[in-house]
C-alpha cells in the first residue's frame, strides 16, 4: 500500500518506519525542515532503540522517504496517517490546532479517494471534526478511520511489531477492511468498532494504566507506615489474572508526554458533558504528590536543604528514552532549587533535552554517574537506567560526601544495601530504610 504519514514524532516516525519494513511504500512528512533533513541523512531525531537500523535499511531499499511537501505525499498515497501532536492547553484540554491544520492541508492536496487515518490521541468527536474540515475543503471522496496508537517510548519498535491489539474505529466497512488488511501481518487481534468508541478506548486505556500506578503508589505510602513491602504486595497481587503484574511498580509517579496530558484531557472530556470524573482527578492528585515524597525524605534526612548539594540520577521520565516531557525530575529539581540546594545532575542520554526545560547556575551538568555523585550531601535516583543498577555501591558511597541514597524507583535489593553503610530510603519498602530519621549532623 502507499502511505503518507503526517508528523515524524514518536508515533509518526515509528509507524512510518514499521509500515515500510512490512513492504509498504511510505512517505513521512514533517513541517520542520531540520527534522526532515536529519531523517534524509539517516539520523533519527529521537532516541528509540532499534529504530535507526530499520529506518536506514528501508530508506536505502527505496520504500521510505522523508519530505516537507505534504501535498505531494498526499497525492502519491492511498492512506494518509495523521500523527501530529495533541499537547495540553492550559485548561488541560487537548490542543487540536495541529490536527485541524493537518486536516486542512490534506483536504487541499487531495486529488482522488483517500483513507485518512488518525493515530494521534484525540478527544471523542475529533474524527468527526476532521471529516467536516476535509469535506468543507475538498470535493474528492474520502473516509476517516480512527486507529489509536498504544506504543510505549523506549520499546516503540517492539510494541509496534507485537501489538496486544489493533483498534479500528470506522463508519464504512470497506475502509475498515483496508486498514485491517494493513495491520493483519501484525496480529489477528483486531477490534473494529465505531469511531467514538475507538477514540474513547485510547483515553480509557491510558487513564486505567495511570490509575494502576497511582493505586500502587498509595499502597506503597501505606506500606511505609504499616511495615509492609510494596514489591511483595505487588507481586502477590499480580499473580491474580484479573489484576495482572504490569504497571504495579511503585515509584515517584508517572510522567511523560502522554499519561499526564491524557488524564487531564479525559477529565475535561467528561467535564464537557457535565460529568465529574472523581476517580481520575484523584489519580492525578496522587501522582503530583508522589513526586514530593523525594523532597520529604530528603528533608527528613538532611533537615534544611539550603546550601546542600544534591545529586540527581535520571532526568528522562523513564529509561531508554531521551524524552523529558513532564518528567518528575523537572518539578523535583525546581523545588530543590527553590529550597536553596545546588544540583549535580546526570542522565545517560536526556541531559541536552532536559536543559531546554530547566537550566540554572546552581545546576552542574555531569557526564558520568560518579562525577555527579562527587562531594554531594545526598543522591536521589529518579529514573531506573540500567547503568545505575549496575553501579558499585561501595565506590558510590566513597564518592558522596554523605552516604545518603534515596531510591525513587526501588532499584537496589535489600542484600546489596545491607553490604553498605548507606542511609537509604526507597518507596514502600520500610524494612530496607536505614537511618532515615538521622539528620546529617549525626552522620
Ligand atoms: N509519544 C508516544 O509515545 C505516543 C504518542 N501518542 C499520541 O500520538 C500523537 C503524536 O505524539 P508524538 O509522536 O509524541 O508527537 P510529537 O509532538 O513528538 O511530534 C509531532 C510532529 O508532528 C509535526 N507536525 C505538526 N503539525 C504538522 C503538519 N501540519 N504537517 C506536518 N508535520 C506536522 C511536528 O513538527 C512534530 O515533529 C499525540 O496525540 C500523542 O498523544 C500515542 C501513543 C504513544
Ligand atoms: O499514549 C501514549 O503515549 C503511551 O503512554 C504510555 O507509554 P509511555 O508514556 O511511553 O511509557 P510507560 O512505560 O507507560 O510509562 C509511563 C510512566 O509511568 C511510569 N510507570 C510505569 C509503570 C509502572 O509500573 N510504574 C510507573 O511509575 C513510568 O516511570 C513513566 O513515567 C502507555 O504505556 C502506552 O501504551 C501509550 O501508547
Amino acid at each position: 500500500m502507499k502511505i503518507a504519514v503526517i508528523g515524524t514524532g514518536y508515533v509518526g516516525l515509528v509507524s512510518g518506519v514499521c509500515f515500510s519494513e512490512m513492504g509498504n511504500e511510505v512517505i513521512c512528512v514533517d513541517k520542520v525542515e531540520a527534522k526532515v533533513q536529519m531523517l534524509n541523512n539517516g539520523q533519527v531525531p529521537i532516541y528509540e532503540p532499534g529504530l535507526q537500523e530499520i529506518m536506514v535499511k528501508n530508506a536505502e531499499a527505496g520504500r521510505l522517504s522523508f519530505t516537507t511537501d505534504l501535498g505531494e505525499a498526499v497525492r502519491k498515497s492511498d492512506i494518509i496517517i495523521i500523527a501530529v501532536g495533541t499537547p495540553s492547553l492550559p485548561s488541560g484540554e487537548a490542543n487540536l490546532g495541529f490536527i485541524e491544520q493537518a486536516a486542512r492541508d490534506i483536504a487541499l492536496s487531495m486529488d482522488d479517494y483517500k483513507i485518512v487515518v488518525t493515530k494521534s490521541t484525540v478527544p471523542v468527536g475529533t474524527n468527526g471534526k476532521i471529516k467536516e474540515i476535509i469535506a468543507g475543503l475538498s470535493a474528492h471522496p474520502f473516509d476517516v478511520v480512527s486507529v489509536p496508537e498504544f506504543l510505549r517510548e523506549g520499546s516503540a519498535v517492539r510494541d509496534t511489531f507485537n501489538p496486544d491489539r489493533i483498534v479500528i474505529g470506522a463508519e464504512n466497512d470497506a475502509a475498515a477492511g483496508r486498514i485491517m488488511e494493513l495491520h493483519r501481518p501484525l496480529t489477528d487481534n483486531i477490534i473494529v468498532t465505531d469511531i467514538r468508541s475507538a477514540e474513547m478506548i485510547k483515553y480509557a486505556s491510558n487513564a486505567f494504566l495511570a490509575t494502576k500506578i497511582s493505586f500502587i503508589n498509595e499502597i506503597a505510602n501505606i506500606c511505609e507506615k504499616v511495615g509492609a513491602d510494596v514489591t511483595s504486595v505487588a507481586e502477590g497481587m499480580g499473580y491474580d489474572n484479573r489484576i495482572g503484574p504490569s504497571f504495579l511498580k511503585a515509584g515517584i509517579g508517572y510522567g511523560g508526554s502522554c499519561f499526564p496530558k491524557d488524564t487531564q484531557a479525559l477529565i475535561q472530556i467528561a467535564g464537557n458533558v457535565d460529568y465529574e470524573f472523581k476517580l481520575l482527578k484523584s489519580v492525578v492528585d496522587v501522582n503530583r504528590d508522589q513526586r514530593y515524597n523525594i523532597l520529604r525524605k530528603l528533608e527528613t534526612m538532611l533537615g534544611d536543604l539550603n546550601g546542600k548539594v544534591i545529586t540527581i540520577w535520571g532526568l528522562a521520565f523513564k529509561p531508554n528514552t531521551d524524552d523529558v516531557r513532564d518528567a518528575p525530575a523537572i518539578e523535583i529539581i525546581q523545588e530543590l532549587l527553590k529550597a536553596g540546594a545546588s544540583i549535580r545532575a546526570y542522565d545517560p542520554i536526556a541531559t541536552a533535552n532536559f536543559r531546554q526545560w530547566v537550566d540554572h547556575d546552581s545546576i552542574t551538568w555531569c557526564t558520568s554517574a560518579l562525577e555527579a555523585a562527587s562531594g554531594a550531601d545526598a543522591l536521589c535516583l529518579l529514573t531506573e537506567w540500567q547503568e545505575f543498577e549496575q553501579v558499585d555501591l561501595k565506590t558510590l558511597q566513597e564518592t558522596l560526601r554523605k552516604p545518603i541514597l534515596i531510591d525513587g524507583r526501588n532499584v537496589y535489593s535489600e542484600e546489596r544495601i545491607a553490604e553498605t553503610g548507606f542511609v537509604y530510603s526507597s518507596i514502600g519498602r520500610p524494612n530496607m530504610n536505614r537511618g532515615e530519621n538521622r539528620h546529617a549532623f549525626a552522620l
